[in-house]
């Protein structure tokens, strides 16, 4: 079976633009009371629209774990069954921001990568390297780690100084994981494909890590509903090569009238803006 990074990469190179993640978190109304077979079905035949009015742009799927969880173990199964329907060779990532100690993320890992099947996830770093160890040992999974979440409380902790490095905590994050990462590769030890989340509403700190890290894929959330400006965001994230970006967008596709026009939409949007700035780089290039 195709490994998460082979499956990235097979879908972004070969979709014209090839950055547009489909993020799946169907909303509910918490106080709504349908009976639970009725809400259940609800929820499956709206996640399986999405996926089937999206795939044709989508490099990748991203359910977020809390949409699910609200509907509680109805909402569970329901996941497992959408993970399940997700076309074979588009990476499915689930964002579940987990981490802890190690015999704990162990059963994370066993909840996610054996039960629901996914491809990747996402992983926090404050527990240190030995909670996420358990993650990246999987060779043929994705880990994206967060550094420079999109909220803006997160100002607050990610940008203190880190006392050994002096760097700011996201960029001291992306540095740690370059370095292990890299260490495997010298040693030649297999890991995961290790990635960041770097929010597209921070270009300033995207173009920091892009610049720390240049060749990491980073899953850049905060397009559509949070207002993040594409431009900016594709300036500072985008590799050499036009790739290396995970573009995630939720409500700015399930909240649209039609799903299927605003994948289409955002799809024509991000090839134009990304062929603008591929075509300035190059005649930046020649002008030197
Ligand atoms: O820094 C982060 C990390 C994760 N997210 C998640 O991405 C989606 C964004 O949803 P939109 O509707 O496109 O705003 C959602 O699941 C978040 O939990 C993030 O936004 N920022």
């Amino acid at each position: 079976m195709a490994s998460f990074i082979e499956k990235l990469e097979k879908r972004a190179y070969n979709t014209p633009g090839g950055l547009l993640c489909v993020g799946i978190d169907p909303h509910i109304d918490t106080h709504m009371h349908t009976r639970p077979s009725e809400a259940q079905q609800d929820l499956y035949n709206r996640c399986v629209q999405l996926i089937q009015q999206t795939h044709t742009h989508a490099i990748a799927y991203k359910p977020n774990l809390a949409f699910f969880m609200a509907s509680g173990l109805d909402g569970l199964s329901v996941l497992k069954k959408v993970c399940d329907y997700i076309p074979n060779d588009i990476p499915t990532l689930l964002d579940c921001k987990c981490g802890d100690i190690g015999s704990s993320s162990e059963m994370y890992v066993h909840s996610y990568y054996n039960i629901l099947g996914v491809d990747g996830v996402t992983v926090h770093p404050y527990m240190g390297e030995d909670s996420i160890k358990p993650f990246i040992k999987h060779t043929n999974k994705g880990v994206f780690i967060l550094s420079k979440t999109s909220n803006m409380g997160s100002n607050m902790s990610q940008h203190t100084t880190h006392a050994h490095t002096q760097l700011p905590l996201y960029l001291h994050i992306a540095r740690t994981y370059k370095n292990i990462a890299q260490k495997a590769i010298e040693e030649g030890e297999q890991l995961a494909c290790i990635g960041l989340v770097v929010g597209a509403t921070a270009p300033h700190e995207l173009k920091n890590v892009r610049k720390e890290w240049p060749n990491v894929w980073i899953l850049s959330p905060g397009l559509g509903a949070q207002q993040a400006d594409l431009y900016s965001t594709l300036k500072a994230g985008l590799r050499e090569d036009g790739h290396g970006l995970i573009l995630p967008i939720s409500r700015g596709i399930t909240q649209h009238q039609d799903a299927r026009k605003a994948a289409e939409e955002w799809h024509t949007l991000i090839n134009n803006t990304k062929q603008e700035i591929l075509q300035e780089t190059c005649a930046q290039t020649y002008a030197i």
